[in-house]
């Protein structure tokens, strides 16, 4: 295994930086600038490239087995600038055997070592993407081992349904007739109703990962665009006093107390007086049927419909119970109600978050369904078994190298 290098924080102005080291050779290159270093330790140490003082910088060493990657590591906690980095890492780059780390290089080698499994990989992925509170807590609670618990209780059961049948299968000649059957069912179906409850929370947990999406919608001129700025805080979008004005769907993506989501300002429905209106109107109605949510913005009283929120608009005194874009009043109040109907969601969450576990989930449903009927002893054993299979491959028992690919694409150098 080669010793990789790379800068562990983002490059720019900052008080501090970190360049990081994986591998065999990493201890004995941080000495050669560093002079002696403990194998384990910490110290604050002049960097010197023959006559070249690169830094006075604080050294961490951490030992094979006892670092993030598993391998020997070492880090450079340098003074934060750009020029002090790059010079180090041309040193680093100039010595035989270490190479620049490509992208999720040091995470894959703690995957490798067995310091993270595939689930806490993706979770690490997320927490370092995560922008609002909604999104920290749940990466973080995949990060903390959640799924591989959960997987751990899953296995156990089918494992305790395989070694039923299994007995019955050895025990087959006989003349004890035991029929297994009807414990295996209910530990399986237990086991489906479980998996099941996690497929149903992907969708969501995938809302949190990605954002949920509200659309503004109403009659040209009620001032969804004037409400959009207000909720955005900037002039994100046109608006005037010329019904119509809004055609393409403007999306702003905030944080609404800790929730991540894109607000969608779309044009006003009514029958269009000209194609590039009528275009824009189709467009509100594809993207508002799609979204989570919808806020309709009313100038009467009116009933709500399904996913949507019926609000008066120009109430500019607040007088009426509704919002108004131009002075602000009733915006707290509608984030409120708008932040309640999505957070209700939030409960639907498991341990699952990505369409790779749901997929998985499925794979296993599928096989522990086709238990049910099946009289053939070596055939429900074998359909445990894949289900099993497919229950390891969340947590990257089995099957791992099919999905690495794709998961550190997401990851920057350094990580
Ligand atoms: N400076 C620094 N901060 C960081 C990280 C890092 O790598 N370096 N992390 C990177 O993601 C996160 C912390 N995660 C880490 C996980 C394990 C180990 C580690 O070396 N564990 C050893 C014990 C080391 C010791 O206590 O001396 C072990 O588990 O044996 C380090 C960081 C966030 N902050
Ligand atoms: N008094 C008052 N006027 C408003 C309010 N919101 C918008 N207006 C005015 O109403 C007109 C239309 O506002 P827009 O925000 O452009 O309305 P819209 O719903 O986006 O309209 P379209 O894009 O044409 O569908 C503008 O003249 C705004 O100044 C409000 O809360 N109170
Ligand atoms: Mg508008």
């Amino acid at each position: 295994m080669d010793t990789i290098f790379a800068s562990a924080t983002a490059p720019g102005r900052a008080g501090v930086a970190i360049v990081r080291l994986s591998g065999p050779e990493a201890l004995s290159v941080a000495q050669s600038l560093a002079g002696d270093l403990p194998e384990h330790g910490r110290g604050l140490r002049r960097l010197v490239d023959g006559d070249d003082v690169l830094d006075e910088a604080l050294v961490l060493t951490f030992a094979a087995g006892r670092s993030f990657t598993g391998e020997p590591v070492v880090e450079f906690h340098l003074h934060g600038s750009p020029a002090v980095v790059a010079a180090l890492l041309r040193v680093l780059g100039s010595r035989p055997g270490l190479r620049m780390a490509e992208a999720g290089e040091f995470t894959r080698r703690a995957l490798e070592n067995g310091r993270l499994d595939l689930a806490e990989v993706e979770g690490l992925a997320d927490l370092i993407d995560a922008e609002t509170e909604a999104q920290r807590r749940q990466a973080l609670r995949v990060f903390s081992g959640a799924m591989g618990g959960k997987v751990e209780a899953w296995r156990r059961m089918a494992i305790r349904a395989l070694a039923l049948i299994e007995a019955t299968i050895d025990f087959a000649d006989e003349d004890v007739p035991v029929n297994v059957m009807p414990e295996v069912q209910q530990t399986v179906d237990r086991l489906v109703e479980e998996l099941e409850r996690e497929v149903a929370g992907v969708a969501v947990a995938e809302r949190v990962r990605s954002g949920f999406e509200v659309a503004l919608i109403g009659a040209p001129n009620v001032g969804k665009s004037t409400l959009l700025n207000r909720l955005a805080g900037r002039e994100a979008a046109i608006t005037s006093t010329i019904a119509g004005t809004t055609r393409d769907v403007i999306e702003v993506r905030m944080d609404l107390r800790g929730l991540p989501v894109t607000l969608l300002d779309t044009a006003g429905l009514r029958e269009a007086t000209d194609e590039i209106e009528r275009l824009g109107i189709e467009r509100t109605l594809e993207r508002g049927k799609l979204a989570d949510l919808r806020v309709r913005l009313v100038e009467g009283p009116e009933e709500a419909g399904d996913g949507e929120l019926v609000v008066l608009a120009k109430d500019d005194d607040g007088s009426r119970g509704g919002v108004s874009g131009r002075t602000g009043a009733g915006v707290d109040r509608l984030v409120d109600a708008v932040v309640d109907r999505l957070a209700g969601r939030l409960s639907a969450i498991g341990v699952a978050m990505r369409e790779r576990h749901r997929s998985a989930m499925d794979r296993a449903l599928h096989h522990l369904c086709a238990v049910k009927g099946q009289a053939e002893m070596e055939i429900v054993a074998e359909e445990v078994r894949l289900a099993v299979r497919a229950i390891d491959s969340l947590v990257g028992r089995v099957d791992v190298e099919d999905v690495l690919g794709e998961i550190f694409a997401s990851f920057c150098i350094g990580k």
